[in-house]
This record gives structure tokens, C-alpha cells and sequence, in this order.
């Protein structure tokens, strides 16, 4: 389905889970900033409608799309988030700029999410005009800020989940004696 065909801003609030204890980075691009900031805008409003305190929302602006990559690595490194928005706007021009701008910026995102554990949300277009762009941010067609910082709140919340699991997974393998750990403190010497 296109965008032409969905609202990015429209979305089940039915299906979001409880936020209010999560923590969100956005890491925003200054190239074509009326766009950018209206993404922001409502990835902002929608993290606030979900119950996110404005205090657990940390923002931090890089020059261009391409340099969110770096971004997103040293937030995710330094501050304490359950997930971090990237956003940016990349518009066709005269040169095949675009097309490497693109491509670098979406698999330096990927492999953010393949090598940390904090998920990376993906809220950069990649429009032939600037129209396009102010269809999605915000216009006729939504707003992807809102459309990411859902994705953000959903992502976070199977992170959290996984851990979760993980935990009660080795606390009965412990309990069972399954899992021996050596110099195990809690181990009773026979
Ligand atoms: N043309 C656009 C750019 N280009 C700049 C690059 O993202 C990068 O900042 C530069 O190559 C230095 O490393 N960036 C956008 O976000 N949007 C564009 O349309
Ligand atoms: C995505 C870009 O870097 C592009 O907008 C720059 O424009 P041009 O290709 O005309 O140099």
C-alpha cells in the first residue's frame, strides 16, 4: 500500500502500549529543517499523547540525513533510551547525490538495529519533490513523525518484553539446577 493510500498519522490507540516509563531519543536532520521539523513535530505530539513525559524525550540535531547514522550510535551509547527516531528529509536534486545519501543513511540505520540492542526507527523520506515532502510531514498524507513514534513505542515495549523473558527463562533454568554457574554465590556446597 503507498502512503497515497494511508495516513501516516492515523493509528490504533488500542494497539499502543503504556509509555509513560520509556525513554526516546530523536536525533533530527537541519537539512531541509520546515520538513524536519515538522516530522519532529509530530513524533513529538504523539509520544506526548501516549503518555511519554516530556523529560524522558532527548533531542539532538546533526547537520544533514547522512549523519544521523553517527547520531543514533552515540545516543544510543551515552544516553539511557529505549529507542531512538531518526529523522531527516532527502530530496532529489540534479546528481545521483540522492541516491547514495539514501542508501547510506538506510543501511547505516539497519545496521544500528543489527549490531545494538536498541531499536532505531527509520522516519526519513526520501521524496523526488519537496510537495512530497510536505504531503508527509504534516500534509495531505499524515505526518511519519507520528508514524515512527509509534513504531518507536511498540518497538520499545517488544525490546522490554524480550528482556523480560530472557530473565524468567534463566531464573527457571537456575531454579532447576539445569544451569550450573560456577563460584555461583547462591550455590549450597553439598
Ligand atoms: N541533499 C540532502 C542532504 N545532503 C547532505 C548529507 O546528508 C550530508 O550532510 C553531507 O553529505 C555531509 O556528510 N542531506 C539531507 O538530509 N537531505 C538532502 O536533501
Ligand atoms: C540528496 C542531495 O544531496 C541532493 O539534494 C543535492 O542536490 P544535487 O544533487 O543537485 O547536488
Amino acid at each position: 500500500m503507498a502512503t497515497e493510500n494511508k495516513n501516516l498519522s492515523e493509528y490504533d490507540k488500542n494497539s499502543v502500549p503504556d509509555a509513560r516509563n520509556f525513554r526516546f531519543g530523536i536525533v533530527v536532520a537541519e537539512w531541509n529543517e520546515t520538513i524536519t521539523e515538522g516530522l519532529y513535530n509530530g513524533a513529538f505530539a504523539a509520544l506526548i499523547e501516549n503518555q511519554v513525559p516530556a523529560q524522558n524525550i532527548i533531542r539532538w540535531n546533526v547537520p544533514g540525513s547522512f549523519e544521523l547514522i553517527y547520531g543514533a550510535k552515540k545516543m544510543l551509547q551515552t544516553q539511557n533510551v529505549d529507542a531512538v527516531i531518526v529523522i531527516g528529509c532527502v530530496i532529489q536534486g540534479q546528481t545521483k547525490h540522492f541516491d547514495f545519501v539514501c542508501e547510506g543513511v538506510t543501511q547505516g540505520i539497519k545496521d544500528l538495529n543489527v549490531q545494538t540492542d536498541i531499536p532505531v526507527i527509520f522516519c526519513v523520506l526520501t521524496d523526488n519533490t519537496m510537495q512530497q515532502s510536505i504531503d508527509r510531514s504534516g500534509g495531505i498524507h499524515g505526518n511519519k513523525g507520528t508514524e515512527a513514534a509509534i513504531a518507536a513505542i511498540k518497538m520499545a515495549f517488544i525490546r522490554q518484553q524480550a528482556s523480560l523473558s530472557h530473565q524468567i527463562d534463566n531464573q527457571h533454568l537456575l531454579g532447576s539446577g539445569a544451569l550450573q554457574i560456577e563460584n555461583n554465590p547462591l550455590q549450597i556446597e553439598e
